[in-house]
């Protein structure tokens, strides 16, 4: 690995000391994702008229979306408590017991990484988001013996960054699945202006703009920015986020006017100049790079795709024409054209 991404989707120490204060608690505060929150407003209201539980819900998107932050706007709009914990940490059956009969009737657990549960403590979920029922054993040896434990009806949000590593039978378990998206300029724009109002920093719309639109379509990395220009800001201009003092600073950083950084486009460099612009599987890609193969694939690839630079096809990763001409390069023929034939593919390809 290199030296740290400033673009890097995925939560850093000083990221985490401010998600306290600009975090959103409620609807109205998280901007954009108009869709997922259109369906989810409905769904809450709906159980909350019936007073039940709200079905179980699944959260998918590439990190720094706001899996996290939506669960929590969840819970605080059902005006219920969340239980958070991971699915690395569960390491045992019990564990999740002891979690599952602490809830309090239609509180939210919060499963983060939901993909990453043991096949055993995935064993102990089935039954308990289904029929809100746990058996557990007592005792060892030949005197043991389950016994049915019920539970207050609850709700399980899981989310995860690979959808595609669920197990079918999980998958299947939840009512709603919803699936966070890249944020467009405007909702980035929105999301550091508020951040700014709330940390107190003079920020003009056009810079707001700029950052959003260097931001990789991602509200974590937006908010990281916005900190970053505001120290330039206040060292090299008058403590004012202009549209001037925002390109200035994100040019230092070395943060492209499309939002790329070294990163990306080492990715597209090298699959242009060592593989012919692809296809190339995501291991030869990733050793070349000197890279991990996960981060490529969870934090690299997704906006490069989004954006259209890059083609995941069954055959590996190609670069389309954009890629090439966005180095400055002329998109061979044929490449461009097998490239965009295969354009769409979806994510989890
Ligand atoms: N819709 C939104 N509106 C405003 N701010 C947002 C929104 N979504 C996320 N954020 C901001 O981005 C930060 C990162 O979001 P969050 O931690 O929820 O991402 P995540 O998808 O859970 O990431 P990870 O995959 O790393 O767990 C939050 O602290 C919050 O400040
Ligand atoms: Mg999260």
């Amino acid at each position: 690995m290199t030296e740290p991404r400033i673009v890097t989707p995925v939560s850093q120490l000083d990221d985490e000391a401010l998600e306290a204060t600009i975090r959103p608690r409620r609807f109205a505060e998280y901007l954009g994702q108009q869709a997922v929150r259109e369906q989810l407003e409905i769904y809450i209201e709906a159980a909350r008229r019936r007073g039940g539980a709200l079905d179980h819900v699944l959260i998918f998107g590439p990190p720094g979306l706001g899996k996290t932050t939506l669960s929590h706007v969840i819970a605080n709009e059902l005006g219920v408590s969340l239980r958070s914990t991971s699915g690395p940490v569960l390491e045992r059956a019990g564990d999740l017991a002891a979690l599952l009969t602490n809830l309090q009737p239609n509180d939210v657990l919060f499963v983060d990484e939901i993909h990453r549960l043991s096949p055993a403590v995935e064993e102990v979920l089935y039954p308990a988001m289904e029929d809100f029922q746990i058996d557990i054993m007592i005792g060892e040896g030949p005197a043991a013996r389950s016994i049915k434990l019920d539970l207050p009806q609850f709700t399980l949000i899981g989310a995860t960054t690979r959808a595609g590593m669920l197990t079918a039978p999980l998958r299947d378990r939840f009512g709603i699945v919803q699936r966070l998206e890249f944020y467009t300029v405007d909702e980035l724009t929105a999301i550091v202006r508020r951040a700014a109002k709330i940390l107190g920093i003079a920020c003009e719309i056009d810079g707001a703009q700029e950052i959003a639109r260097r931001s990789r379509g991602t509200p974590r990395i937006a908010n990281r920015l916005l900190r970053r220009v505001r120290d330039y800001a206040e060292v090299r201009a008058d403590g004012q986020i202009t549209l001037a003092a925002a390109q200035a600073a994100l040019d230092m950083l070395k943060i492209d006017p499309d939002g790329l950084d070294e990163l990306d486009r080492r990715m597209l460099g090298t699959i242009i100049e060592s593989f012919e612009g692809g296809p190339v599987g995501v291991e030869s890609l990733a050793a070349a790079l000197s890279e991990d193969r996960g981060t490529l694939e969870d934090v690299v690839e997704p906006y490069l795709i989004q954006q259209g630079y890059l083609v995941r096809t069954a055959r590996g990763r190609m670069a389309s024409a954009r890629a090439w001409r966005h180095l400055g390069l002329a998109p061979p023929p044929r490449q461009s054209q097998a490239a965009d034939l295969f354009a769409g593919d979806g994510l989890d390809g």
